[in-house]
């Protein structure tokens, strides 16, 4: 039986994260995956979502070409649309290659993993290899609501609506989280009638509720429509479409579509593990672990959607690192997520970083929100794209608590912030910085100058200041 220091299941952005680390590191590794490598970002997630959402921001662009002098004549063609997407796959695909990794050394394994104890793991039931230490990185994937006659009905999720070869002429997306407003917007931009139907009170539930509106906004004059705090109860195929019944304050209503968009949240990709065999506690599948990402069992690991925190491909990316200096050096180091940021890619893009206001009020603390609206930062007025607000939330010291922006390109710009925040500075420092004009990161400058022009405005020293500048004069 092969021995390994390291077996790491899962091939996505934590598994080869904590693979190629391992093996830079001179430790012997195994990689196993079911599939291809690469995960789910790269073949069914952020890659191709982000080449789809480009080319109907495009198509979106050209439609409202008049306001830039031009005349844009033509259709929109879904088809390039995917054939886009397929070379954005196979080019970023290139890192994530076989042999990439096998050049690094490490051993890999194409086959279902599973548990056959604590150290050994067998591959598709035939072969087992034996791992001192071992990182569970198997993902997630969609989770199917119970909504009855679903699986008879039929239904696309991310993986399937991805393949499709034209886009249907009417859409309900379940689901008004990232995913979901993701596909419906780039749906609705192709020409497709999209619904979102969302269980919740508001789309976007875990976003700064002053910045969801401008999302809502923007989809909505892209026509897509929005039925909140509402339930899908039923789903059945008839000759028309797909009849979808619908409960919204105690009442049912029936709708019919083309096709079906099932964007309800995550499973996590344990079922096939048997975890069991090796003792390993989850908590409704999402493997439990310790701030070091350890699970029950010391040896074994689990990073990435499987643990149940943050499914995002940075975040996996942080824990396959982590891992390596927790399971390889043999270091403790705890996980820190007060500075994981994350964005919604819907035109405009959302920016989420640390404490929404609402969350640091209900702590208590005493709190300062400085505030920009887009039409107030010059190089937003000259692109004609003012929708938007730049938010940054600081203690009574300055000190940055969170930070949200909704705009074109919100997920770059607001970078700076992320920074300044776990490096521990002011929010005064980002003021201080010289940003070059016109540009979109100048908005959060003008946000960060409002601390200083409060803190002069509200400052003894300021009229001091006024008599001595008069007394110089
Ligand atoms: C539509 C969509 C869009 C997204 N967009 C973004 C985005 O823009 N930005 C962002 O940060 N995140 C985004 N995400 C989330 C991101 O894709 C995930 O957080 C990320 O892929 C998680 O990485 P992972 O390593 O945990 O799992 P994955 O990357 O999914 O990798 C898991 C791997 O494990 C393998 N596997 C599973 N079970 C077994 C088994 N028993 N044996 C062997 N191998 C197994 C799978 O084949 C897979 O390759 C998006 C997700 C979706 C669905
Ligand atoms: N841009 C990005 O970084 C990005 C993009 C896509 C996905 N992701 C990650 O993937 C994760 C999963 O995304 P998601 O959008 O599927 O999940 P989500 O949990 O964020 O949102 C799902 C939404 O569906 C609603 N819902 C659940 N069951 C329902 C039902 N039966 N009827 C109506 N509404 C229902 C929930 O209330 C929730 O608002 C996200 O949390 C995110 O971290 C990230």
């Amino acid at each position: 039986m092969k021995q390994y220091d390291l077996i790491v299941i899962g091939g996505g952005a934590g598994g080869l994260t904590a693979a190629a680390g391992g093996a830079n590191f001179g430790a012997k590794v195994a990689l196993i995956d079911k599939g291809s490598l690469g995960g789910d970002c790269l073949w069914t997630g952020c890659v191709p979502t982000k080449s789809l959402i480009q080319s109907a921001k495009i198509l979106h662009t050209a439609k409202k070409a008049n306001i830039f002098d031009l005349e844009v004549h033509g259709y929109p063609n879904f088809k390039v649309a995917k054939e886009r997407l397929n070379q954005s796959i196979a080019t970023i695909q290139k890192h994530d290659d076989d042999q990439r990794f096998i050049d690094m050394g490490i051993d890999v394994y194409h086959g279902g993993a599973s548990f056959k104890n604590a150290n050994e793991i067998r591959i598709d039931g035939q072969t087992t290899i034996r791992g001192k230490r071992i990182v569970i990185a198997t993902g997630s994937r969609p989770m199917i609501p119970p909504i009855e006659g679903i699986k008879e009905t039929g239904f696309l999720t991310n993986e399937t609506a991805l393949q499709l070869e034209k886009q249907p002429k009417s859409l309900i997306v379940v689901g008004g989280g990232p995913i979901g407003l993701e596909f419906a917007q780039s749906f609705s931009r192709f020409g497709t009638k999209v619904t979102v139907v969302e269980m919740g009170t508001s789309i976007l539930g875990k976003e700064d509720s002053e910045l969801v509106p401008y999302v809502i906004g923007s989809l909505k004059k892209d026509g897509v429509e929005f039925i909140t705090g509402a339930k899908v109860l039923k789903a059945e195929n008839m000759d028309s479409g797909k009849q979808v019944i619908i409960e919204q304050n105690n009442q049912q209503k029936t709708l019919l579509f083309e096709e079906i968009l099932l964007a309800s949240g995550r499973v996590p990709n344990t079922d096939k593990l048997e975890l069991e065999n090796a003792g390993i506690r989850s908590n409704r599948g999402f493997i439990t672990v310790n701030q070091k990402l350890q699970t029950n069992v010391p040896h074994i690991y689990a990073i990435g959607d499987v643990n149940g925190y943050y499914p995002f491909t940075h975040k996996a990316g942080y824990e396959g690192k982590l891992v390596v200096s927790n399971a390889v050096f043999g270091l403790k180091r705890n996980a820190n997520y007060s500075n994981l940021p994350w964005v919604t890619y819907t035109d405009p893009e959302l920016f989420h970083l640390g404490l929404t206001e609402e969350e640091a009020t209900n702590k208590g603390k005493e709190i300062k929100v400085y505030k920009t609206p887009l039409d107030d930062v010059d190089r937003f007025v000259s692109d004609h794209e003012t929708n938007g607000l730049i938010k940054i939330i600081t203690d009574k010291k300055g000190m940055i608590l969170g930070a949200h922006a909704v705009g074109p390109g919100a997920g770059d710009f607001m970078q700076e912030v992320v920074f300044a925040k776990q490096y521990g500075h002011k929010i005064g420092s980002i003021s201080n910085v010289i940003h070059a004009y016109p540009t979109h990161v100048g908005g959060v400058q003008r946000t960060a100058d409002l601390y200083w022009r409060e803190k002069l405005v509200s400052s003894s020293i300021t009229n001091i200041l006024k008599k001595y500048v008069k007394w110089f004069r």
